[in-house]
């Protein structure tokens, strides 16, 4: 049985109160996780105050890079046990986190190890009324201790997202993982200790949203910028607290992120793609795919395609190399996904495929599984097209211009991802330009330099991390003018 502690100015914390943990796969009980409380929230970010005012803000640059690779290290020694917490955790199939989430959690501190190392600086000689001159340079310091609040659909890749740059800038992080995926954030804090990351550099406190330690969090003096990703309204709500105080937010928040196939598209990579762009991580992606749009030459053997793909996906033991679609990450998640399974049948839809629950068997029976399911013949009005699901559904529309095209998929108050297929270069090119999100992939999807520029539009977020843009979040910038 798990024990699931706070991990806070280096030590294990529990506390009096904790709550359940559970496989989602079979609902079986995995651990109990100790919920932190006011207390155990400000004594997180006590110890990352003190640990900026300690031995890590005084660090050299190179020594930082030095334990940034210490962690990509300690975290590759004990792959196979941090994929099994996420697996554990999540329900997703051992050959879709032992590719993505935990190679990932590992390249994240790397990505940005290796940017401090190299970034250039700015500097601006300039004449001076006098006839002299003078000299601007930029100093870049640590925004302070940098509150991270992460989601449950990526748990390793997307906490490591945020906290790899924060102490690659030199901040410390108070870490609050979902209540629904408790173990990797917890197992890093061993690593940390083990590597040598001074105590309260990294602090993980357990819990949840409102009333918890979320809202402790967010809404604690001591924090100088927060960072989260998940649903748009708990982004407004994270956004609210950080106003008292103005303390700056970075937020990955939802999307209801359009696939759209062009008749001149490579039409085999096009099926390919939208499938895994609509189903990986049973459809658990907030780049994914819930709206696709096929123009209409190819719309029948494209809808006939993709329902071909979405039934000869292979559910069962996450841990099976064979399976390779999983569960929701809850019994709560599913219904929330299952209601819309249900409006989408009220409302008339066409189920294509899906629609509905698949026959477990054995101790899977109790797990949190859906079928992957596809619509057609919806109005764009419906909530199933307008509303974020965040499950393995999408619903397929006809289209016949670029224009109607571009019109619909712009039509919502998100703006996160957008993925288009088509070989006509200069269509690719005009989408890429008219598509009103933060990321567009063409005939590709989830391909990721973790130098680019990477974040939301509209309601999908604000700001953008990756790269040299992860700066603008994690440090002040200081413009010193030198008279000479
Ligand atoms: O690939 C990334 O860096 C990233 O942030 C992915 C986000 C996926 C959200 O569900």
């Amino acid at each position: 049985m798990a024990d699931f502690r706070n991990f806070i100015n280096g030590q294990w914390i529990a506390t009096g109160k904790t709550f359940e943990n559970r496989n989602p796969a079979d609902n079986s009980l995995v651990g109990m996780v100790h919920e932190a409380g006011q207390a155990e929230v400000d004594a997180a970010v006590q110890a990352a105050r003190a640990a900026l005012q300690g031995p890590w803000g005084s660090l050299k640059v190179q020594q930082r890079v030095d334990l940034l690779h210490a962690i990509v290290d300690g975290i590759d020694k004990r792959f196979d046990e941090f994929l099994e917490a996420e697996i554990k955790d999540t329900g997703k199939p051992r050959r879709l986190a032992s590719h993505l989430d935990i190679p990932r959690g590992a390249a994240n501190f790397k990505i940005f190890a290796d940017l401090i190392r190299n970034v250039p600086g700015e500097s601006f000689g300039m004449d001076t009324p006098d006839g002299g001159r003078a000299l601007n340079y930029a100093v870049r310091a640590p925004r302070g201790v940098i509150g991270v609040i992460c989601p449950w659909n990526l748990p390793l890749l997307l906490m490591t997202w945020k906290v790899g740059p924060a102490l690659a800038c030199g901040n410390t992080v108070v870490v609050k993982p979902s209540e629904d995926t408790p173990a990797t954030a917890t197992l890093l804090g061993e690593i940390m200790n083990d590597v040598g990351v001074p105590h309260g550099v990294y602090n993980v406190v357990h819990g949840f949203g409102p009333e918890s330690a979320g809202e402790y969090l967010t809404a604690h003096p001591g924090v100088d910028g927060i960072t989260f990703t998940g649903e748009t309204r708990t982004g407004e709500a994270i956004m609210t607290a950080a106003a008292k105080g103005l303390r700056p937010v970075s937020l990955e928040l939802g999307g209801k992120n359009p696939g759209i196939v062009f008749a001149d598209a490579d039409f085999d990579k096009a099926v390919a793609g939208i499938a895994r762009s609509t189903f990986e991580n049973t459809g658990q992606v907030c780049l994914g795919t819930e709206r696709v749009y096929v123009q209409r030459p190819i719309f029948e053997r494209f809808v006939a395609a993709l329902k071909a793909r979405a039934e000869s996906f292979r559910m069962g033991d996450p841990f099976d190399d064979d399976v390779d679609f999983g569960p929701l990450v809850s019994l709560k998640h599913r219904e929330k996904v299952l209601s819309y399974y249900e409006k989408a049948r009220k409302e008339g839809a066409t189920v294509v495929t899906g629609g509905g629950v698949p026959g477990m068997t054995g101790p899977l029976a109790d797990g949190a599984w859906v079928q992957p399911t596809i619509w057609t013949g919806l109005p764009e009005t419906s909530p199933v097209i307008r509303e974020e699901i965040f499950g393995p559904c999408c619903h397929i529309q006809p289209f016949d211009t670029e224009d109607e095209v571009i019109r619909m998929a712009n039509e919502t108050p998100y703006g996160l991802a957008a993925t288009v297929w088509t070989q006509d270069l200069s269509a690719a090119h005009r989408l890429g330009a008219a598509l009103n999100v933060g990321l567009c992939w063409i005939n590709s999807w989830f391909l990721r330099d973790l130098r680019t520029a990477f974040g939301g539009a509209r309601q999908s977020g604000i700001g953008r991390e990756g790269g040299v843009h992860s700066l603008e979040f994690y440090t002040e910038m200081r413009n010193v003018c030198v008279k000479l």
